[in-house]
């Protein structure tokens, strides 16, 4: 479904201010595979989403979604394909729109856009339908506008309109990190849900180990470009955030030896 295949990317090249941000990353997704994508910082992880998203093009290698090479599409080109969600609770959603005209600006995501926001009785009842699901009640707060909800609230409605045009690939990146625990719990629990329910093929930047152990069926973490542990169903269901604490270490420490060597 999703393959990244020896992706190469370094900003400024050749120049003081270089940086190897992607060294050679291959990444192959199943359909429906959902995995976690954690590292330390700087490691990578928002290239690989850029990447994937077509908001970056790499210096070398190829991206290809479901069997087509995309690598050389821009991300409008890709939007009908790829949606994403971001931190930034107020990134994903225009808060001078009402929740039914943001979600209508979703639905047109990747096709040619008018510019009426006007939305008829039978849109306006998919998305009726589409909100119930996730038991805010923003189903009949339509003609709310969006400025006026809880960043748990936006963050809902943005995986919701990242989601609702059916993209093949959603990337989340850092999606739940500006809320507070109860609300990053309801909107990750959410993500399962849209997630099981369209069978998307996801990745997830967190920093937060115990999450990303516990959902998606895949774990891969990065460093310095790289993807150094990639761990598939059985393999990550045995382990702990210890485990992933050690395996950073034993990178740490193996840095630390490279430069006493070095010395
Ligand atoms: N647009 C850019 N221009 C220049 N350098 C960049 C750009 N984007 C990323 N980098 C550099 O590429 C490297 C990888 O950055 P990236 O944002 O992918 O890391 P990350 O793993 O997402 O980090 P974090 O957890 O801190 O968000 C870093 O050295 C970063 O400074």
């Amino acid at each position: 479904m999703l393959e990244l295949t020896d992706i190469h990317k370094t900003f400024f090249p050749n120049t003081v201010n270089e940086r190897r941000a992607l060294v050679g990353i291959d990444l192959h997704l199943a359909p429906g595979d959902f995995v976690t994508v954690i590292g330390s910082n700087g490691a990578g992880k928002s290239t690989v989403l850029n990447t994937v998203a077509g908001k970056l093009t790499p210096d070398t290698g190829t991206v290809r979604i479901d069997d087509k090479d995309v690598t050389g599409l821009k991300d409008f080109q890709r939007a009908e394909f790829v949606g994403r969600v971001f931190q930034d609770p107020m990134a994903g959603t225009s808060p001078n729109l009402t929740i039914e005209q943001n979600m209508s600006l979703a639905g047109r995501r990747g096709k040619t856009r008018g510019l009426s926001l006007s939305v008829g009785k039978a849109r306006r009842e998919e998305y009726h339908e589409a909100l119930k699901v996730l038991e805010l009640g923003l189903e009949n707060r339509m003609k709310t506008k969006v400025g006026l909800l809880s960043g748990g609230q936006r963050q809902a409605l943005s995986l919701l309109m990242a989601t609702f045009s059916g993209p093949k690939i959603l990337l989340l990146d850092e999606h739940t990190a500006a809320l507070d625990p109860q609300r990053a719990a309801l909107v990750t629990e959410l993500t399962q849900k849209v997630v099981a329910d369209q069978n998307l093929t996801t990745l997830m930047v967190t920093h937060n180990m115990a999450q990303a152990l516990e959902v998606g069926n895949r774990l891969i973490m990065m460093h310095e470009g790289r993807i150094i542990l990639d761990l598939h169903e059985e393999e990550k269901r045995g382990k702990t955030v210890e485990d992933l604490l050690g395996e950073f270490a034993k990178i740490k420490g193996a840095e630390l030896d490279d430069k006493a060597l070095l010395q």
